[in-house]
């Protein structure tokens, strides 16, 4: 019996460690980072339908375009597979801030192909998907992979890294950092000493273990200064991906919640549980079981 409707967490990612160690001929740069899931995410519900048509509602109208990313790796599916003659119907509730770093539109897009792959009996095999998403965005494969990692080369190398699960306090500056123009600086550390992962003994926000993008994101823009500065007076902090969010860990979510209830005013954010295994993965097994 084919399944008809999917309704699926589109989870947040944190790069725990972001380093960049070198800058390819064609440009792009050559990064090591471990990549964790938060269990706090958008909702997507997915109805298929019989008319072929792929249409999107959102609580954000401004999203509903052809250059949604969902839109595009609904798109990707059918490119892949042409004989594919459903449609779909999908709704996003956007929680996640866009553009801080947390890849929420990376997530819709592996979350979509994850789910259309089933409601669509397309029957592709997950590594398959990943090079659909690949082409989408980097980021795109860790989230059909849905499993905690270390990426290396451009992005696109993933090697497990499971880890405790512990809470994290994520500040989101409302600010849009731009991610070509930040790799394309003259000021950009590029020379951070590959980690063998046989050694690479992840402890925690350690200064070992940092973000290469962090000095120059805080330096350019004075609100996530503001945000990293205000974590620092309890606790460890750092940028995830190219910003603008940061981020500090805790043991428990009660320690979260008690630095969080001092936040003043004028900064925001929230409160998640790390995940080695993404929330989408543990639902999709849920529902087609
Ligand atoms: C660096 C990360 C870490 O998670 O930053 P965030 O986007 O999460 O902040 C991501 O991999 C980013 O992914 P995404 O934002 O999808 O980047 P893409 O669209 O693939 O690339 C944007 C641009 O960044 C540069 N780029 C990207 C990846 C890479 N390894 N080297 C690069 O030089 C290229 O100039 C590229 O044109
Ligand atoms: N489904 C989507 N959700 C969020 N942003 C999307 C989506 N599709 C396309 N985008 C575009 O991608 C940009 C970056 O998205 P996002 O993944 O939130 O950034 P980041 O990787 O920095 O967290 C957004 O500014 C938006 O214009």
């Amino acid at each position: 019996m084919p399944i008809n409707t999917l309704k699926l967490t589109s989870p947040a990612k944190l790069n725990l460690f972001l380093h960049i160690s070198g800058q390819l001929e064609n440009g792009y740069h050559e990064l090591q980072s471990l990549f964790h899931f938060l269990d706090k995410g958008d909702e997507l519900t997915f109805e298929r339908t019989n008319d072929g048509i792929v249409t999107l509602e959102c609580n954000l109208s401004e999203l509903v375009t052809e250059q949604n990313l969902i839109i595009k790796a609904a798109n990707a599916l059918k490119a892949k597979v042409p004989q594919a003659q459903d449609g779909v119907k999908i709704n996003l509730q956007k929680v996640l801030p866009m553009g801080g770093g947390v890849g929420g539109g990376s997530s819709n897009a592996a979350t979509t192909l994850l789910a259309l792959n089933e409601l669509w009996s397309l029957n592709l095999a997950h590594s398959e998907l990943e090079v659909i998403g690949k082409s989408l965005g980097a980021d795109v494969p860790i989230f059909v992979r849905g499993r905690s990692s270390i990426a290396e080369g451009i992005g696109e190398k993933l090697t497990d890294y499971p880890i405790d699960e512990k809470w994290y306090l994520v500040l989101t500056p409302q600010v849009h950092v731009n991610t070509a123009l930040l790799f394309s600086s003259t000021e950009l550390p590029r020379n951070t000493k590959k980690i063998d992962l046989c050694n690479i003994n992840y402890t925690g926000l350690t200064p070992e273990h940092k973000n290469d993008f962090e000095t120059l994101v805080y330096k350019n823009h004075p609100d996530v200064a503001k945000a990293i500065d205000w974590l620092l007076e309890y606790a460890p902090a750092r940028l995830t991906g190219t910003g603008a969010c940061v981020f500090s860990v805790f043991e428990s979510k009660q320690e979260a919640e008690s630095i969080f209830n001092r936040l003043p005013a004028d900064l925001s954010g929230f409160i998640a549980q790390g995940c080695n295994i993404s929330v989408t993965h543990q639902q999709l097994r849920e529902q087609l079981s």
